[in-house]
């Protein structure tokens, strides 16, 4: 089976480049190649060919939250926005925590249209008291490992596990929130919260842990991940760290590059997650922290809820927003279209720097031989969000109704087409 796509066009060594990419046995064998003819020829009209996006931090429920969404809707979700790889977290029922599991979540991924890596978690069912087995589950296939969804909260735990994962060469990825200092908020601590008359949450809870995860880090030279930075202070300290050779790396969302608290007009817990949306200023800060290459790359953080769960409001629901099938278009319309970024930087983010970050394997990256995982782009028409067209059972976004530019027109994986637009 062949395909060819022609007419694209698309950066190939930084340069922007006219296109014809010929598919042949799952992998690119030309990306300019002057055959006219093959099992399948695509003319993609001049649009933007980028390798398969590559999204570290989705939460895919299946098993334990069908209901929120399974294997298949948020794979679909995926490869609508351009994924053609994703690390799925380990919060789950059961928790991927023991070889035995892990095999099960593997096989249970298959049913899934795009890669998935599979996280497992740092310790038994995420509870933050004992170490998984984290060479046991390393050899069964894991790629990193998570708590996600909370942090560790035990200095001693988070010391064993990673120096365990040093000796592995295995990432540590921290959702960095010390509960403790959470007390109870459910927006951020700021304008929004006292107006709302709802509990806040004060960024030291993040940067706090961040700062004890730090120091653990630098002493054991583990590869430490920070997921979804969100303060000022957070990455001001990871810029430090950086600098004095401590082997960290982290992930800011789309929606902490968006959004901030002071677009929080009404109790609406679409604007409710994990981190809160937090000031202006921290905005600000993760938008400069990615353009000096503090922080590393962009991933969703796709956390699909039931339509009743998310209209509970903010004391209720539960956090998350679904991210994958909005993130490239926002990002390009915001960012690039308005000359803030280059395409470049935002192709870079969202699929050179994930592959580079944590070491995959198995992913194409628009380069002749490699696998055609490869996602297209339209970049001259904008559309509405519209939740009706999302492939995720999740319709928890901020963002529908809004106008967007680069909606996807095809993904695909290992050749094999996973999305076109109808
Ligand atoms: N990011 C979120 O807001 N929600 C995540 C878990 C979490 O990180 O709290 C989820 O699994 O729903
Ligand atoms: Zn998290």
């Amino acid at each position: 089976m062949s395909i060819l796509l022609k007419n694209g066009q698309g950066y190939v060594d930084q340069k922007l480049t006219k296109l014809n990419i010929l598919i042949e046995n799952q992998h690119i064998t030309d990306l300019n190649s002057s055959v006219t003819s093959a099992d399948q020829v695509i003319d993609l009209q001049q649009a933007l060919v980028t390798p398969g996006l590559i999204d570290v931090h989705v939460h895919l429920r299946e098993p334990g939250f069908t209901n929120k969404e399974t294997i298949k809707t948020g794979s679909a979700a995926a490869a609508h926005g351009g994924f053609t790889t994703i690390g799925a977290m380990a919060n789950l029922n059961p928790t991927p925590d023991t070889p035995k599991r892990f095999t099960n979540q593997l096989d249970l991924n298959t049913k899934g249209s795009v890669k998935i890596k599979q996280y497992a978690p740092v310790t038994r069912d995420r509870k933050g008291a004992a170490v998984v087995d984290f060479k046991a589950l390393k050899s069964v296939g894991a790629f990193a490992f998570s708590d996600d969804g909370a942090g560790v909260a035990d200095s001693q735990v988070m010391f064993t596990a990673m120096q365990k994962m040093a000796d592995l060469n295995m990432p540590l990825c921290d959702h960095a929130q010390d509960m403790q200092l959470t007390q109870g908020g459910v927006i951020n601590a700021g304008s929004a919260a006292q107006r709302l008359a709802v509990p806040g949450v004060n960024k030291v809870s993040e940067t706090a842990q961040i700062a004890r995860n730090l120091v653990l880090a630098q002493t054991t030279g583990v590869h430490y991940h920070v997921c979804h930075v969100s303060t000022k202070e957070s990455i001001e300290l990871i810029r430090i760290a950086k600098k004095s050779g401590v082997k960290v790396t982290c992930e800011v969302t789309p929606h902490h590059l968006l959004l901030d608290d002071t677009m929080i007009a009404q109790d609406d817990a679409q604007l409710k997650m994990n981190p809160p949306l937090r000031s202006a200023e921290d905005r600000m800060a993760c938008v400069a922290g990615l353009m000096d290459g503090t922080i590393d790359l962009i991933a969703t953080d796709h956390a699909p809820h039931t339509d009743q769960e998310k209209q509970q409001g903010f004391l209720k629901s539960p956090n998350g927003i679904v991210g994958s099938e909005t993130a490239f278009a926002l990002l390009y319309t915001k960012f690039v279209k308005t000359g803030i970024w280059s395409l470049n930087n935002l192709i870079g983010w969202m699929s050179i720097a994930p592959k580079r970050v944590f070491q995959l394997t198995n992913v194409g990256q628009l380069k002749q031989g490699d696998l055609a995982d490869i996602a297209v782009f339209d970049l001259n028409h904008s559309e509405k969000i519209d939740a009706a067209k999302f492939l995720s059972k999740g319709h928890n976004s901020p963002f529908i109704g809004q106008q967007v530019f680069g909606k996807t027109i095809l993904t695909l994986v290992d050749g094999q087409i996973v999305y076109r637009r109808g």
